[in-house]
């Protein structure tokens, strides 16, 4: 029911959907629990969010922390991002390092994103909207994060447009992960 697209992090995956069109138009399923759950991917998800941005807007990088830790399920309806998940497990043999994807509402594909990961994006288009399923409620409590430009990350693009918090969030060489 899914491609899965394997990632050098490990539990970090790019899955593609299959399309059902016909004469009316598209029909994309972008979660089924069982066909998760054989995949290795099983949660009892809490939120979904729909959130709408400007092409140029920086949204990370944001982790929330246990016990209201979060495992995310990315995808674009509209538009498209430049998409970033950073491995902050510190066991990790992969501590520190990140993985990018093009998320496009037109290629349908989604990203997973396992608890122990910090996240965020770059909006590509205007009018993009990303839908997450987040596997904990939000709490602002036990959010955290780190400066989007604080690691070697390609990010297409120099001056974002940054919310006041995600301007003062810390180095990652001064961010202490909990993970
Ligand atoms: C993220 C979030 C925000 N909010 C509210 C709080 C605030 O008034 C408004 C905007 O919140 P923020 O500025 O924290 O939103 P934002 O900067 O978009 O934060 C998001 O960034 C991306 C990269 C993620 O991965 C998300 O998990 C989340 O951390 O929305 C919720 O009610 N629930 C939520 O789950």
């Amino acid at each position: 029911m899914f491609q899965l697209r394997e990632t050098f992090l490990q539990g970090c995956v790019e899955l593609i959907p299959n399309i059902f069109t016909d004469h009316r138009g598209e029909s994309i399923k972008t979660y089924h629990s069982d066909a998760f759950k054989n995949i290795g991917i099983s949660h009892d998800f809490k939120e979904d969010l729909m959130v709408t941005s400007q092409r140029g807007v920086l949204r990370g990088l944001h982790l929330q922390y246990p016990p209201k830790e979060q495992a995310k399920l990315i995808y674009c309806v509209r538009g498209s991002i430049f998409d970033v998940a950073v491995d902050v497990r510190k066991t990790s043999p992969t501590y520190g390092q990140f993985v990018s994807f093009h998320v496009d509402a037109e290629k349908h594909n989604l990203v997973y994103i396992p608890s122990g990961f910090a996240h965020g994006y770059l909006v590509l288009e205007d009018d993009t909207t990303v839908v997450y399923k987040m596997s904990s409620v939000y709490s602002p409590e036990l959010e955290s994060g780190f400066l989007w430009n604080s690691l070697n990350i390609d990010w297409p693009i120099t001056e974002p447009i940054l919310s006041y918090k995600d301007s003062q969030l810390p180095l990652f060489k001064d961010f202490r992960s909990a993970f």
